[in-house]
């Protein structure tokens, strides 16, 4: 097995791959091959295993060594970790805890005071909390190492670069760029945003957003090195966590600074959003980076931004800032091919802006329902396994992006001159419906109604997975872009508490 190589790092993350005991359903006939070793695609070969089918996995990249820098998890995706007691013993050790939030206007002028990010979410106990921040490169070790512990066979230096169904003997299939071909009951592609699997179904074709970000990572000593730096992003009383948000007109950074529990390293980790004015950059990659220059020339484009974030994006040292064109993508109605033998999870199914906090979560949302349906489903029955995994997801993955789209516009369009600003008020709509399922239950219990329905003349089913009185309301970059004209506010159907 290859080993794992950390790019950013806290805590002191257990490599040892005791032998928890996870115990697992017997085996169910069904073989699965995952294409993509990110997170959605991880977690789905866990669950397969845990759920009793044979999984195996087919990654492009030379070794599991994961890139990136911050994401969201929320709570739906973390309850699954109640089966793993020794992905939980990581999670905590990884976990950054960071306990204080504040919110500043673009010019850096403070919205209230630091506060904490408990209160915000109105959250009770810490391992409740609706939406946490994790360390990609951790979060995706800690998975890494449960699927070695599971002795999960993930083959690397394996790009996929075509799929294929054949209804009439039941497979799915793969072709490498090695030639190789491989067929299985049913191919999971979680191959990311350009998933080849797209020819055959699934997501519509990608469009600017209008919207880019920059992001960077760069270590806390370097950061506190600089007075002004150190005074706004240096650590809640020199030694918490901490997470900022800097809110302007059609521009938004998030600022999160922390310090290793173990040690005295840490890290600053920041994104800026910003509108494109001119044409915006459509190349998605994680290698693409940018200068500092390049970063201050787009700051100065809104006038007013402080000189604290200015200074933290000089000190960022070269090669370290990547530009990353925010590119939409409509909700896709079906996430699978025609036969049901390929079916899209995580990115290469949805992509979300980073203002729903989504992106990761409903990935892992998405494994944990297949690998449910496939065992409720049998080997006999898989299509309907798909189908039902796609009704059973659809709706709420819609609803998931637009909250994106909202929060965005929440940031956004707000009225700076406003003597005094609410952080409640600007602070991202994180509605109960989002945080409060537990995927793996819901499979379970939907599985027999949700499949029941596909069948001719049988009422259609409806899923209680999206906010509470909701209803499935197709929509669209261009209808929003059409409504925003019209001068009319983004609605929310339902309850987005
Ligand atoms: C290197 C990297 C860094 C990231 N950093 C961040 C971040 O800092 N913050 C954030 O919010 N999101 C980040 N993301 C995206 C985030 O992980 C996803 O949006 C989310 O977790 C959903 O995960 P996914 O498994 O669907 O896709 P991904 O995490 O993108 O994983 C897709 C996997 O498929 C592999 N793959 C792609 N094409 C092929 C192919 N043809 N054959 C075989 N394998 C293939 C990729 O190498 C990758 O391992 C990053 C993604 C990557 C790949």
């Amino acid at each position: 097995m290859a080993t794992f190589t950390r790019t950013i790092g806290v805590g002191k993350p257990s490599t040892e791959l005791d032998n928890d005991k996870v115990p697992c359903s017997s085996p169910s006939g069904i073989a699965v091959l995952i294409v993509g070793a990110g997170v959605g695609g991880l977690m789905a070969a866990l669950e397969c295993h845990r759920k009793g089918h044979s999984v195996r996995i087919f990654e492009k990249s030379k070794t599991a060594s994961a890139g990136g820098d911050m994401f969201t998890i929320g709570l739906s995706a973390r309850k699954i970790m109640r089966h793993y007691p020794a992905m939980q013993r990581e999670l905590d050790e990884i976990s950054l805890n960071t306990k204080w939030m504040r919110f500043r206007k673009w010019t850096g002028e403070d919205i209230g005071k630091a506060f904490p990010f408990k209160s915000m979410v109105k959250a009770v106990r810490d391992d409740e909390i609706p939406m946490v921040t994790q360390l990609r490169p951790l979060y995706h070790a800690m998975l890494y190492h449960q699927v070695q512990r599971f002795g999960i066979d993930v083959t690397f230096g394996k790009r996929v670069v075509e799929y294929y169904e054949d209804v009439g003997r039941g497979v799915g299939g793969v072709v490498t760029d090695d030639s190789e071909h491989a067929e299985v009951d049913l191919v999971i592609a979680a191959d990311g945003l350009h998933s080849h699997s797209q020819k055959l179904g699934g997501q519509t074709k990608c469009k600017p957003s209008g919207l880019s970000l920059f992001r960077a990572v760069l270590p806390l000593e370097l950061a506190l090195a600089n007075e002004l730096v150190r005074e706004y992003f240096g650590l809640y009383e020199d030694k918490h966590p901490v997470q900022q948000a800097w809110i302007g007109p059609n521009t938004h950074a998030v600022i999160l600074s922390y310090v290793d529990k173990n040690s005295e390293n840490g890290q600053v980790i920041w994104a800026l959003a910003f509108r494109e004015r001119g044409e915006q950059l459509t190349k998605e990659s994680w290698h693409h980076t940018v200068t500092s220059e390049a970063v201050l020339k787009v700051i100065d484009e809104t006038p007013g931004w402080g000189e604290p974030f200015k200074a933290l994006v000089k000190i960022t040292p070269p090669n370290h800032i990547i530009g990353w064109p925010l590119m939409h993508r409509d909700p896709a109605p079906r996430v699978h091919a025609p036969g049901c033998r390929i079916l899209q999870i995580g990115d290469a199914a949805h992509s979300f802006l980073p203002t729903s906090g989504n992106g990761a979560t409903q990935a892992i949302e998405d494994a944990i329902t297949i690998a449910e349906c496939l065992a409720q489903a049998g080997k006999d029955s898989i299509p309907t396994a798909v189908k039902t995994h796609n009704l059973l997801r659809a709706d709420r993955v819609s609803c998931a992006q637009y909250l994106g789209v909202f929060n965005a516009e929440n940031y956004y369009k707000r009225d700076f001159s406003e003597a005094t600003i609410d952080p409640s008020a600007i602070a991202p709509k994180v509605p109960k419906w989002v945080w409060q399922l537990d995927p793996e239950e819901y499979a379970r219990e939907n599985y027999a109604a949700a499949a029941a329905s596909l069948e001719e003349g049988r009422p259609a089913f409806v899923n209680t997975n999206t906010p509470p009185g909701y209803e499935p309301t197709p929509w669209s970059l261009d209808s929003i872009s059409r409504s925003e004209r019209e001068g009319k506010k983004l609605e929310l159907s339902g309850d987005w508490s």
